[in-house]
């Protein structure tokens, strides 16, 4: 319809971006909230919160409400997602009618509360709210043929969750959903230098080295990087230098987690799909696709080729957006 603005929401564990049909990603932010902890006021929302991370007063609290991929927080998970949605409605303009939402929710969470977020996205002005589902919206996004009667699979790294998906004709076939992605690496780069070095490093830290330096396999010149954190024995702030290397061998438990998630996938797809997803490939998607080499290791553990998606952090907002096109599918599904 003339002048509609459809909105796609990628609620996710990490990242949260909304979608508005015709204008493309117009809100892009960390899912992370401060509050008041006496009385639950919200004190900031998204990169303001996500700064205090670590570094709150006695009575703020900054936190991540769906981290590991299930609604730990589900007051202020709505609460966030409408914040979300008003911003982008305002940056909008006006509507000639009420927008359709298309939400798109961590796999972890429950019937109950997949129904109270689309309560909360017609709360915050949707003439209806439908859910979707991450790998299909991850699949959409990348320009897999979804629809058609040919096997696509997509593995989203996200930052709770790493969905790998087999789908052909607008459904998911075979899927595996493990609670191990990017959330999983920072973690284990923390107990590696405390480990190692006696030094505690914070989330934001872990994040930082394993953009800079993180890799699924060495390179040839491994890089190293100087980082700062609190030593144990002394409980005084110190510098380190670590190296690629290192990060590599940190990561690698995670690693092989999700390569084993793709091959039982495999194992599990129909013979006919198999040979489609041969032909076209394997595809990444999410944050974690960025991973250095992660798509050369998973080539050579399974023997298929691998593509990363264009703009992997995006697919699921875009896939999500787009699957507004096929509302009628989703309006029969309900
Ligand atoms: N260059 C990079 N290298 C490795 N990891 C990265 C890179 N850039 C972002 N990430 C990681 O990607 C993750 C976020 O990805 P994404 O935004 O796709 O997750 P999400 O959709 O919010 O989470 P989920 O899919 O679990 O709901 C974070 O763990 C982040 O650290």
């Amino acid at each position: 319809m003339f002048g509609s603005k459809d909105i796609g929401i990628d609620l996710g564990t990490a990242n949260t971006l909304v979608y508005i049909k015709g204008k493309g990603i117009v809100v892009r932010e960390p899912s992370v909230v401060a509050l008041r902890q006496d009385n639950k006021d919200i004190v900031a929302v998204g990169n303001e919160a996500r700064n205090m991370i670590g570094r709150t007063p006695g009575n703020i609290v900054a936190l991540r409400p769906m981290k590991d991929g299930v609604i730990a927080d589900f007051e202020t998970t709505s609460t966030m997602m409408k914040y979300y949605m008003n911003q982008a409605l305002k940056n909008s303009g006006s509507f000639s009618r009420k927008p359709y939402v298309m939400v798109c929710v961590p796999s972890g969470i429950t019937s109950v509360e997949r129904r109270a977020v689309i309560d909360a996205a017609r709360q915050a002005g949707a003439r209806d709210a439908f859910p979707i589902e991450e790998p299909f919206a991850a699949a959409i996004g990348a320009n897999l043929p979804v629809w058609e009667p040919t096997g696509s699979m997509v593995v989203d790294i996200g930052g709770g969750t790493t969905e790998v998906a087999v789908i052909s004709l607008g459904g998911i076939v075979t899927s595996e959903s493990i609670r191990v992605a990017g959330d999983e690496m920072d973690d284990a780069i923390i107990s590696y230098i405390r480990k190692q070095y006696n030094l505690m490093i914070g989330e934001r830290t872990a994040e930082m080295i394993k953009i800079e330096i993180g890799s699924a396999i060495v390179s040839e010149e491994p890089r190293d990087m100087e980082i700062r954190g609190r030593d144990l024995l002394t409980g005084l702030p110190k510098t380190i230098k670590i190296s690629e290397t290192e990060i590599t061998k940190a990561l690698s438990d995670t690693v092989t987690s999700i390569i084993n998630s793709v091959k039982s996938t495999l194992e599990m797809t129909p013979p006919e799909l198999s040979a489609d997803i041969m032909d076209r490939g394997i595809v990444l998607t999410g944050g974690g696709a960025l991973l250095r080499e992660l798509d050369q290791i998973i080539t050579r553990e399974t023997a298929m080729p691998v593509h990363i998606a264009e703009e992997p952090l995006d697919c699921v907002a875009i896939g999500t957006g787009k699957a507004l096109d096929n509302i009628d599918y989703f309006k029969k599904q309900k």
